[in-house]
């Protein structure tokens, strides 16, 4: 177990951990070598500096890519705040196991492996709006089992999630980590209506209320209006950073669970990417308040890591360009004169 104790989140949220800077100084003089106008490879450039520096190789590589997708129940399912029922998560995590949803066709059509791990789905978590949703114990056994899918050797980290009810839970941490209320990260989720989103929007004020006196930790956000799915996405964050393994985030969800790292400790996320701005309306705010831009904005609203596995294909392009091109000398172009 990585997070024994609450204490051992603390020192992984306070440790000191970089890129490597000479491998950032290679990548960038070999970008500036390129058979290309310094910069016309756009975002694609930086993104292979990124990895150069999280791999500590000048020329970075995904060898070893995997998806890990985590999911989980939520005892605020009982105030109506989802489209869909809460028996959807263990029958979707059937069916990522059978190999049928989106994010198996899209890891697949990414050359990553996928990991799912279903947490306790009989055992949703408490009503946030009274009580916290997990027990100390609980929180830490949901981010261990996140720190347990990363290990030394990954090249790249792509995170998701499953767990009906969870954009109400997600919006609850926005709020509780960045400020604002209910309506300022509530959206429709899985495609609940007007009602349903006021609805959403009374739990999340709620919760911000009942534990208004509570510390403001990332432990004590992540527990009492989280779930577990979400504690593993911020073990699996934190493990990764200590690995140094880059990491893309997926959707609304996913970055809300990184959200209260954030507040805590910026560079907490520093080797993180945003795959893809959602379209669940609190996504771009939430990218915005973590400084994180986006790799791709095509109108997804599913989560599972599966806008993330899309761009981990822009990823794939970035390092190949980086790697496969010639330099201005080896192809005998002449330079800017
Ligand atoms: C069939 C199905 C597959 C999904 N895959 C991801 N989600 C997404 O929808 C859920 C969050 O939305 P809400 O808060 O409105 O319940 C999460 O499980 C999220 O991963 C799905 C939802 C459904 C219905
Ligand atoms: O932003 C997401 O990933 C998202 C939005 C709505 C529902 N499920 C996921």
């Amino acid at each position: 177990m990585t997070f024994a104790t609450i204490a051992d989140v603390e020192a992984a949220l306070a440790a000191s951990i970089a890129p490597d800077a000479e491998a950032i100084a290679q990548a960038r003089a070999r970008q500036a070598q390129l058979t290309k106008p310094p910069g016309s490879l756009g975002r694609l450039e930086e993104i292979a500096v990124f990895f150069a520096g999280w791999q500590g190789r000048a020329r970075p590589r995904i060898g070893r890519g995997r998806v890990a997708v985590f999911a989980g129940n939520h005892g605020i399912v009982a105030h109506n705040v989802s489209a869909f029922p809460a028996a959807v998560t263990a029958q979707m995590v059937a069916t990522f196991e059978h190999g049928g949803a989106a994010i198996n066709a899209l890891a697949r059509a990414a050359g990553l492996d996928l990991k799912v791990v279903a947490l306790d789905l009989d055992r949703p978590t408490a009503d946030f709006t009274t009580a916290p949703a997990m027990t100390e114990a609980e929180c830490l056994a949901a981010l261990s089992a996140g720190a347990a899918t990363v290990e030394a050797g990954l090249d790249l980290l792509v995170l998701g999630e499953m767990g009906i009810g969870n954009t109400t839970a997600a919006a609850a941490l926005c709020a509780r980590s960045l400020g604002g209320d209910g309506s300022t990260w509530v959206g429709p989720g899985t495609g609940i209506d007007d009602a349903g989103i006021a609805r959403k929007v009374a739990v999340v004020d709620r919760a911000i209320a009942h534990h208004a006196d509570a510390p403001m930790t990332a432990f004590e956000t992540l527990r009492r209006v989280g779930g577990r799915e979400i504690a593993a996405i911020a073990g699996a964050v934190l493990r990764a950073r200590e690995l140094r393994v880059p990491v893309l985030l997926d959707g609304f969800i996913c970055c809300s669970a990184v959200a209260p790292l954030a507040a805590a400790a910026p560079a907490s996320i520093a080797h993180c990417l945003a795959g893809h701005c959602s379209a669940e309306p609190g996504h771009a705010r939430l990218l915005a308040a973590l400084g994180l831009e986006p790799i791709l904005q095509l109108d997804m609203r599913l989560g599972e890591a599966s806008g993330a596995a899309v761009a981990a294909g822009v990823v794939r392009a970035a390092l190949a360009a980086h790697d496969g091109m010639a330099t201005f000398t080896e192809a005998g172009v002449s330079g800017a004169g």
